[in-house]
């Protein structure tokens, strides 16, 4: 019996996004649903508390990163990473494929495994599938990641297949490495990059090896929002309706809106954060950089259609001031709204997928925020 399971509840009749719930051994969540990442076994400025009172459900770790630091063994000592962090909801790691790519200058690709340098000391490092694996047992996480390769984007159709196939061959080591398959999902990851029939090939391959859910990798690594949104039309639709689907890495309010339409479930990025520790804002009327001079004297919230903590209790002049003047909490107030802000985004994409109208949803949030027109 899967530990993961994915119950459709009804698909948007105006544009063919889906309504589900994701049910984890920590809880069943509704989708479409963001997922706030904790890299280093917390989401950045934000505790556990304030993560559940805003409604996150599920939030990301990571193997390369837990590996180096504190190591996984102590992890596994402190009884997994649910009471590492006390974090009883959702846990989805990723396998470390993207970190060893996105880190390291120097790695070799190995049929075995990938050959790498420790972006911290610099030490020689082998990961693997079923290091990859041993690592997210020990973390205990609800859903793991198959180890795979993100590959570089542009890549040529060669690189490309020969990737895809390994990936492939990889999927099917991590499902033999998989000591508890009833307490932890594994989800496969589909590559391909914008070459529809290496597409094809991936999620064939994966699916015949019948995973609890599918990943769709590759994207939002540089490559133009059109193409994005091209493969997710000719993506998601090979992946099967009953299983739930994650694209990976993605991303600001408008990748989330268009990914939902094209049938994703699940979305992960580093984005609120981020953007929140140098005082940038996602609001309804689009970004603000809260360090402009123009802020100095405005004492209305970051958004005025937002009911976060933040927007309920401190004006845009006095976060100015915290964020200008380097003090933590400054940070702490973006980081909560920005992940407010997306969590809510989704509550607001699911009722109108609930009212048949995320197509209506979608022209006034993109007018509202500033996108530019579809
Ligand atoms: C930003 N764009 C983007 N991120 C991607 C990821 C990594 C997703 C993980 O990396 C971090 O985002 C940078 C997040 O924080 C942790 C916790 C590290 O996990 C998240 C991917 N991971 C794998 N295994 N395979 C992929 O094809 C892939 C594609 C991506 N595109």
């Amino acid at each position: 019996m899967t530990p993961i399971r994915y119950e459709l509840i009804k698909t948007c009749k105006q544009t063919g996004a889906r309504l589900g719930i994701l049910h984890t051994p920590h809880g069943s969540f509704e989708t479409p649903m963001f997922m706030p990442v904790g890299t280093l076994a917390t989401v950045k400025t934000l505790s556990p508390e304030e993560l559940k009172e805003m409604g996150a459900g599920v939030i990301l770790s990571n193997t390369y990163h837990l590996w180096l630091r504190p190591g996984h063994d102590i992890v596994k000592e402190a009884g997994g990473l649910h009471s590492f962090m006390n974090w009883d909801r959702g846990i989805l790691t990723d396998s470390g494929g993207f970190q060893v790519f996105s880190l390291s200058e120097f790695r070799r690709i190995e049929e075995e495994g990938v050959y790498f340098r420790n972006h911290l000391n610099g030490d020689q490092l082998f990961l693997s599938p079923e290091k990859a694996m041993e690592i997210q047992n020990a973390l205990g996480s609800d859903i793991m990641m198959a180890f795979d390769e993100c590959p570089p984007y542009p890549a040529t159709y060669e690189y490309m297949k020969r990737s895809v196939e390994r990936t492939s061959r990889w999927a099917e080591r991590c499902l033999k490495a998989h000591q508890r398959p009833n307490e932890q999902g594994l989800f496969g990851i589909v590559q391909g990059g914008e070459f529809e029939d290496l597409r094809k090939q991936s999620a064939q391959d994966l699916v015949s090896l019948d995973f609890p859910g599918y990943a769709v990798g590759g994207l939002s690594v540089g490559e133009p929002k059109e193409v994005m949104n091209r493969v997710l039309e000719f993506t998601t639709p090979l992946l099967p309706a009953n299983k739930p689907r994650y694209l990976m890495g993605v991303g600001s309010p408008d990748s989330l809106i268009d990914g939902a339409i094209r049938g994703i479930d699940m979305f992960d990025c580093v984005l609120p954060t981020r953007i929140g520790r140098n005082g940038t804002v996602m609001t309804s009327e689009g970004r603000v950089v809260i360090k402009n001079a123009k802020y100095a004297r405005d004492f209305t919230p970051l958004d005025p259609n937002c009911d976060c903590y933040t927007c309920r209790n401190y004006t845009r002049a006095y976060i100015r001031h915290l964020i200008k003047c380097d003090e933590t909490f400054g940070i702490r107030l973006t980081s909560y709204h920005n992940v407010y802000f997306l969590i809510k985004l989704m509550e607001q994409v699911r009722q109108a997928i609930r009212e048949d109208r995320l197509g209506d949803f979608r022209e006034q949030f993109f007018e509202q925020y500033g996108f530019n027109k579809p």
